[in-house]
């Protein structure tokens, strides 16, 4: 299997390379040259499976020649060894048509340890026969942040720097980044928002003196491998609700639109998906773009669901080269010009044959959050409660199930669940004494230079 860049200008990598390489060289993301496919037996073949064995045979065809089955096999018993859920991500019905995806039981309590926990593992294996010390360079609205710092404290050759957006992130999952005492593990907050600190990663990547000097790597789902392993789960959850005999809907709440990106390849790899359902807070790039062909972003607005809280949304590009890949090259550079751009009628018309998309209010998200906790006792993360809601909003026949991804622990956002429930979740015992450890971060201002100074300071050349 190889990878190309959907800006058409970067080298095409194999598995190894583009794992380690995170960004393309020419700033676009790497997608793989086509799709695997699977025959309507081979996903039936996955009823009863283990999700390390799921994982195994999803993942095998991107992985192609730079793991061995076994070797693929022992890094998933490893990385998902570490959940707190034999089932990994197990399902939860909520009523006869809505089913949760638990996604939370991994180390850091949201869904960015399922692909995160794996990450490290690869990047551990493939730096183990070379000469190269990495520098991984990460975004975070807070869940990216904790788990990535948790897959990779303390291993060797790499050091992570991670950006996120001061004062605008959980006191949970700030703690779970800012008081790992690692010394491989450098915390800045920025003085901005999420987008002005994947802006700077994306900059720093663009610097070729820099990105060389340091040999730079990406955790965000910039990096293809993270979205690899994301894709397990569609088909683990989608098999247990009757696939490939029954088709399902997902309902994903979103932001850089990673997570639901890897929903799209579940589909284009066969399992049969009725419908993908998007769902945004009031920052709404995405449900504007799905719904009116209008990708602007505006400024951001600070809600309760942080982790949503984007207007640039990464991912989306590779949504648009893969309906329309000789539009993507000008569609980004006007966006990086003016913050907006028109998506294609091909892009509109293929997005529209899978997706919808729905923008929940502050509102609608409590509502959701009550009628979870009232009609079947189960406390929602407000991340969660916007992908329910949106997911009761839409118009889908009856037989279909609809599985809402519950893509973090609601004890990560104490506060916001207690407002609307009258519950606080006490924080699984998992995370360690959370609040007693010292927090070490830097605030830097979100500005390229002081930020690449300051890693250029800390971080080790290549080899
Ligand atoms: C809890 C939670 N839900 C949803 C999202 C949105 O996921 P994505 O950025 O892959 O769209 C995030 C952040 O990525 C998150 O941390
Ligand atoms: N919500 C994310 C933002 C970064 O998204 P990623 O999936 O591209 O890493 C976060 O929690 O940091």
């Amino acid at each position: 299997m190889h990878y190309v860049s959907t800006r058409g200008a970067a080298p095409r990598l194999d598995f190894e390379q583009v794992t380690l390489a995170g960004l393309a060289a020419d700033g676009g993301l790497y997608v793989p040259e086509s799709w695997p496919s699977f025959s309507r037996d081979e996903i039936a073949a996955l009823a009863g499976l283990s999700y390390v064995e799921t994982a195994v045979r999803v993942m095998r065809p991107f992985v192609g020649d730079a793991l061995g089955e076994d070797d693929l096999r022992a890094l998933c018993t490893q990385a998902y060894g570490r959940f707190a859920h034999l089932a990994v991500t197990p399902l939860a019905q909520l009523d006869e048509r809505h089913w949760l995806l638990e996604l939370f039981h991994g180390p850091t309590l949201a869904f960015k340890d399922v692909a995160l926990q794996l990450l490290g593992l690869l990047f551990e294996r493939f730096l183990s026969s070379r000469d190269t010390h990495l520098t991984v360079i990460g975004a975070t609205s807070g869940d990216t942040g904790s788990a990535a710092i948790d897959a990779l404290a303390g291993r060797a050759k790499v050091d992570i720097f991670m950006l996120h957006p001061h004062g605008r992130v959980s006191d949970v999952q700030r703690r779970q980044m800012t008081t790992v005492r690692a010394p491989n593990v450098h915390n800045i907050a920025v003085e901005g928002t999420f987008d002005d600190a994947q802006a700077l990663v994306k900059a720093m990547f663009a610097d070729a003196g820099f990105a060389g000097r340091f040999s730079l790597s990406a955790v965000n789902s910039i990096n293809w491998a993270r979205l690899m392993a994301q894709i397990v789960y569609y088909f683990y959850a989608a098999v247990r609700l009757g696939a490939p005999e029954r088709p399902v809907a997902f309902a994903v709440p979103t932001g850089n639109f990673g997570d639901v990106f890897a929903g799209y390849v579940a589909a284009k790899m066969g399992l049969p998906i009725a419908k993908l359902i998007v769902a945004t807070n009031v920052n709404d790039i995405l449900h504007r773009a799905l719904s009116a062909g209008d990708y602007s972003a505006g400024t951001v607005t600070p809600t309760a669901t942080p982790s949503m809280d984007i207007q640039v949304s990464s991912n989306f590009e590779r949504l648009l080269f893969d309906l329309d890949p000789e539009a993507v090259p000008d569609q980004m550079a006007a966006f990086a010009r003016d913050k907006a751009m028109r998506l294609t009628e091909r892009q509109r018309a293929g997005a529209a044959s899978l997706f919808s998309s729905a923008r929940i209010d502050a509102d609608e998200m409590a509502l959701a959050m009550r009628w979870a906790c009232d009609g079947s006792g189960q406390i929602l993360d407000p991340h969660t409660a916007v992908g329910l809601a949106a997911a009761r909003a839409a118009q889908l026949p009856q037989d279909v199930p609809i599985v809402t991804l519950a893509t973090a622990h609601p004890a990560k956002f104490r506060d916001a669940v207690e407002r609307a429930t009258g519950v606080r979740p006490s924080l699984p015992s998992r995370v360690g004494a959370l609040f007693e450890r010292e927090e070490k971060f830097d605030v830097l201002p979100a500005e390229l230079n002081p930020v690449m100074t300051y890693i250029a300071e800390r971080a080790t050349p290549r080899a």
